[in-house]
């Protein structure tokens, strides 16, 4: 499955991808499992149990094109279904995280086909994905490249980095989450602010403020506290990992009483694990858990 992933090194190193140009890892600790030579878009590897999926189109910052979007698909299933990977960073480069879909691709589309070919439908598989995804987010994250990091499930911001909604400048309107996620992050008035205007951009001060993003750390530094953070979750039981974020996620979808009886069923359910009985014996026995994942 890795050989699947596999991406030459020295690709990597010559495009200075942030992920390469800031991290504090050095090569020699990474299991590098990228990459299919078919991957033009991204750059992957892995950091023990943490797989990193570089988003890599620097000429267009970054813009979220079909192909880009194919081959994500394609790395993180392959990520969530290898049982090596706990958890997964995406990033792009110090300049842009992504700055939106790619406009120049969509311009001439018709309603018709967008319509009968539910155009932008599979963009949103990475909703799908069971391990946790942390966004690591420099530059640009607009458009299109703010609702991919709003669909992962914690954002951390390099200090320049920049959400916004631009769409309505160009006509149209955000179509991944814009309106809806964004409401949730951060409440009606500034999604409608940064949608209505397309220019009121947060920054990521002002993100993390409003709760659309969890930290904030220097530029250079944000990686690698993602892959902190990741790794943290990555040791953890994957199934118990699976149910937070499960229920979680049905935070969103279901009425209060609904969601509370979700997760007392999955609490009760995690009595049927070995991994709760290894962590609450560990606690007892003043000793680290081992989970084993079942
Ligand atoms: C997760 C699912 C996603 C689903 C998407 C749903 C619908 C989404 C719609 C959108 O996202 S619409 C696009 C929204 N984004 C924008 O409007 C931003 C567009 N870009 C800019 O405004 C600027 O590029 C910038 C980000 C402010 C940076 O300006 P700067 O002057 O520093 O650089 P540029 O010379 O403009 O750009 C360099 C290079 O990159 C190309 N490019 C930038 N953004 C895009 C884009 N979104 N699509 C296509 N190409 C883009 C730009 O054209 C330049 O290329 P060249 O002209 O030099 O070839």
């Amino acid at each position: 499955m890795f050989a699947a992933l596999r991406q030459p090194l020295a690709r990597a190193s010559a495009a200075k991808p942030l992920a390469r140009a800031f991290s504090a890892y050095s090569p020699a600790q990474n299991a590098v499992a990228p990459a299919s030579p078919k991957l033009e878009y991204l750059l992957t590897e892995t950091r023990g149990r943490v797989a990193l999926v570089t988003l890599h189109r620097p000429k267009a910052l970054n813009a979220l094109c079909n192909g880009l979007f194919v081959e994500l698909n394609q790395v993180l299933k392959e990520f969530d279904n290898n049982k090596d990977i706990g958890s997964i960073v995406i990033t792009g480069s110090e300049r842009a995280f992504a700055a939106g879909a790619d406009i120049k691709e969509m311009k001439d589309r018709q309603f018709i086909e967008n319509y009968s070919e539910n155009f932008l439908g599979h963009w949103t598989q990475i909703t799908t994905i069971r391990k946790p995804i942390i966004a690591a987010v420099n530059g640009f994250a607009l458009g299109g490249g703010c609702e991919l990091a709003m669909m992962c499930d914690i954002i951390y911001a390099g200090d320049k980095a920049v959400f916004g909604q631009p769409e309505i400048k160009l006509g149209t309107i955000p179509g991944a989450g814009g309106t809806q996620r964004l409401v949730k992050a951060v409440g009606k008035s500034k999604a409608m602010e940064m949608c209505l205007t397309g220019s009121v951009n947060l920054t990521a001060q002002e993100a993390e403020a409003a709760g659309l993003v969890s930290k904030v750390y220097p530029a250079e530094q944000v990686l690698d506290e993602a892959i902190k953070t990741a790794s943290k979750i990555a040791n953890l039981s994957v199934p118990i990992v699976q149910m937070v974020k499960d229920a979680i996620n049905q935070s969103f979808e279901m009425p209060l009483q609904s969601g509370l009886t979700f997760e007392r069923r999955l609490f009760h359910a995690t009595f049927g694990t070995n991994d709760q009985k290894e962590g609450m014996s560990a606690f007892a026995e003043k000793r680290k858990p081992n989970f084993t994942n079942n």
